[in-house]
């Protein structure tokens, strides 16, 4: 506990009292992020309704969803499949979907969106929002990589307005980094955390700042492997081996860039570089760019710098 309390002390007093208490949740965005993250709200007895595009994509989130807590459920009712089998039934219950975020909105606790990387396709969904949530409704945004003041400020709520940043897979990985802007009210702050905590995760408090923690250390890294490559210093698979056996970590930089998807990663730099062009850590990669604008998108299209059947 005292992790949590090091780690989220802000400079201004504490209101909780007056935080809203999430409970009725819409997720707009049904991709890998948006689906873990309606499964692990359902998952700890949220209401959510999931949005996306068309009907075939939500159909497709929801059977990456059960898939996912099949695996959940065998571990943790190893001993009592049946058990196993009632809890995914009573976590897919707690889900509905819809192609249009009118359908939920106007009575959502957190409107938190997990769609594409782009300022603009972010702000248009924000701006339409904000004339339909009611005024007690929390926003917050998944961005990996953009101010999420930039983000709010298609809307008049900037004091409801915060980032929940959560990682991927996102019923596996503990860590949501919480944001609040210099205009996030202590309340709707206190209102994200304790949302955070309510499903499982260990959250930590974070600046608007480009990348936030995470990601301002981990993509760095990752193109310095791209680039390491592509100067010919050593295989794709031989990085990816290297960084797992002598630096510990539970995936090479490009098995990690292919599960977070190459247009994502693509996304953050180039928005990164176009603000900070002489940075070299910030610097594009020609393969990147290759493998994008042939629409190998990583794991999620079935081939980046590896293939996946
Ligand atoms: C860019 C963004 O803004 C920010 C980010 O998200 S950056 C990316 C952050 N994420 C990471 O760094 C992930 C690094 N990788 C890992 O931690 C691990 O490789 C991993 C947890 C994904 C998988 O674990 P690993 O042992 O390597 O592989 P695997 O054998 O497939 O999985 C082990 C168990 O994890 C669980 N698991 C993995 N993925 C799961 C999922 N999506 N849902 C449920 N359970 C899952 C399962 O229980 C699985 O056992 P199973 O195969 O019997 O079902
Ligand atoms: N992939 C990661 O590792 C990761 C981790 C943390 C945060 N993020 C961030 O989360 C967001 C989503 O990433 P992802 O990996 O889930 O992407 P994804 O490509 O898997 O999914 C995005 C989904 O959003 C939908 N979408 C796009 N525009 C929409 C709109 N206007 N309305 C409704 N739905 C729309 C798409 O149809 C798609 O299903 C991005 O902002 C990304 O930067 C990604």
């Amino acid at each position: 506990m005292a992790f949590f309390t090091h780690h989220i002390s802000r400079s201004f007093s504490s209101s909780a009292a007056r935080s809203v208490v999430i409970k009725n949740v819409t997720i707009i965005g049904g991709g890998q992020m948006g689906a873990g993250i309606a499964q692990v709200a359902a998952s700890t007895g949220h209401t959510v309704t999931l949005v996306d595009m068309s009907e075939d994509i939500l159909k497709k989130s929801v059977k990456g969803i059960e898939g996912s807590l099949k695996r959940v459920a065998k571990k943790k009712f190893a001993e009592k499949p049946e058990a196993g089998e009632e809890f995914i039934q009573k976590v897919l219950q707690n889900v509905s979907t819809a192609t249009d975020p009118a359908a939920a909105a106007p009575t959502s606790d957190l409107v938190l969106e997990a769609i594409v990387e782009n300022l603009k396709v972010k702000q248009d969904l924000f701006g339409r929002l904000d004339k339909l949530a009611p005024a007690h409704t929390i926003f917050a945004s998944n961005t990996s990589s953009l101010p999420i003041t930039d983000i709010a400020s298609s809307t008049s709520r900037q004091d409801r307005f915060g980032g929940l940043h959560f990682f991927n897979p996102v019923p596996m990985m503990k860590l949501v980094e919480v944001i609040a802007t210099p205009a996030t009210s202590q309340e709707t702050f206190d209102s994200l955390l304790n949302f955070s905590k309510a499903l499982g995760k260990a959250p930590v408090s974070c600046k608007d700042t480009p990348g936030f923690i995470v990601n301002r250390l981990l993509v760095p890294y990752m193109m310095e492997a791209l680039r390491l490559h592509e100067r010919g210093h050593g295989s794709k698979e031989d990085i990816d081996v290297a960084m797992k056996l002598g630096a510990g970590y539970p995936m090479g930089p490009f098995e990690l860039s292919d599960y977070v998807g190459l247009d994502t990663m693509k996304f953050i730099i180039d928005g990164w570089s176009e603000k900070d062009p002489d940075n070299p850590l910030f610097a594009p990669s020609e393969l990147l760019n290759k493998l994008v604008a042939e629409g190998k998108l990583g794991k999620k299209t079935g081939e980046g710098f590896y293939k996946y059947k």
